[in-house]
């Protein structure tokens, strides 16, 4: 193991010291009980060594997908420490992923390109793996992949990708649900993060070029992407809001099983994305105020934004926003529309 992870047990130093690759793969005990393999910068596999009759999960938890949201990476970072510190000992395999050190190290949610929409190929398409987003999210891929492949037939796979969001959201904490056709929804899932403090959920209606969509897809895990409060820079998040997402974090990797109450519709906020509005010309402005939250709702009729010379109006009788940004490049989304739902397919 390299002097710089065994002095500091900072795993984020040790990856923000080596953005963009580390010079050799290190591997370790932890004691007698868990094995740790550092794969790439900012890639830490944790294997229990012992108790086999109680792996029963393989879990990915990714940060830093985008640079600037930094409080998922301190949860993150807080977890490994506690592990390498032996404070935690994991029950089941976890794979944690630092997303992006060289935006986290830029300060901003990408150095290029956004990365949370070159899963599932994107990577490749066009002009190719032409920077280092785009090369990541392949080599990312191939982590989860490995991973997941690696890990019993029977094991549940869960994938978190943890995220915050550009805006003030009337519900704080909530997650994407990707598109996931023939496949019912998890009350399991959906009551465990419910106790993450998650209580809001968005069902995806199509496929999507995100992380989170990708390892749903590919390898059917329990993927969601999770988003877990405003973005802040480092040292300005109020640790105290992610106290139950973490303690339950905790939970899920280190206990053989986590107690979940049933599951009741009413303890959440369940929303279908209606549609996605994508960005068709240079000219698109959105007609609602600059800093409405995430969730704020429009009737029928009301103009919603304008693009070339005409106006986008809401369709359902309600429609409620989220992720509004008009700064993207043509073709991506430029927001999500949701109507709220009570009958998801759950099981
Ligand atoms: O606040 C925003 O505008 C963006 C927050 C964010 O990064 N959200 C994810 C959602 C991914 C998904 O739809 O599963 C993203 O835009 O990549
Ligand atoms: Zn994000």
């Amino acid at each position: 193991m390299s002097s710089v992870l065994m002095d500091s047990k900072n795993f984020l130093s040790f990856t923000l010291d080596n953005p963009l690759f580390i010079d050799d793969t290190q591997h370790f005990q932890l004691s007698d009980h868990t094995q740790v393999d550092i794969l790439d910068t900012g890639v830490i596999v944790f294997t229990p060594l012992n108790n086999q009759q109680a792996v029963n999960k393989d879990i990915v938890l990714s940060c830093a997908v985008h640079g600037n949201e930094t409080a998922p990476i301190e949860i993150c970072n807080q977890l490994i420490t506690a592990i390498l510190e032996q404070q935690i000992t994991v029950t089941h395999r976890v794979l944690f992923l630092i997303g992006n050190p060289p935006a986290i190290i830029n300060k901003t949610r990408f150095v290029e390109e956004n990365m949370n929409r070159l899963f599932s190929g994107a990577h490749s398409k066009g002009e190719g793996l032409v920077n280092q987003e785009r090369k990541r999210a392949q080599a990312l891929e191939q982590y989860v992949a490995d991973f997941f492949n690696q890990g019993a037939a029977n094991s549940q796979r869960i994938h978190y990708d943890l995220h915050t969001a550009i805006r003030p959201s009337k519900h704080e904490k909530f997650a994407i649900y990707p598109y996931r056709p023939g496949r019912s929804y998890s009350a399991e899932q959906m009551m465990f993060l419910a106790k993450c403090g998650v209580d809001t959920i968005l069902f995806h209606h199509e496929p999507t070029t995100t992380f989170s969509y990708y390892s749903s897809e590919q390898f059917n895990a329990d993927a969601f992407t999770v988003e877990l409060g405003k973005v802040m820079p480092f040292g300005e998040n109020d640790m105290t809001r992610f106290h139950d997402t973490k303690q339950m974090l905790t939970q899920l990797i280190s206990q053989e099983s986590v107690n979940l109450p049933q599951y009741d519709a009413t303890q959440l906020n369940l929303y279908k994305v209606s549609r996605s509005i994508n960005k068709q010309a240079d000219d698109f402005e959105f007609s609602f105020a600059k800093d409405a939250p995430n969730f704020s709702r429009f009737v029928k009729g009301e103009t919603l934004a304008t693009e070339n010379g005409a106006d986008i109006k809401v369709e359902a009788e309600v429609e409620a926003i989220v992720f509004p940004n008009a700064n993207v490049p043509i073709g991506q989304r430029t927001v999500l529309c949701l109507v709220p739902t009570q009958d998801a397919p759950v099981s």
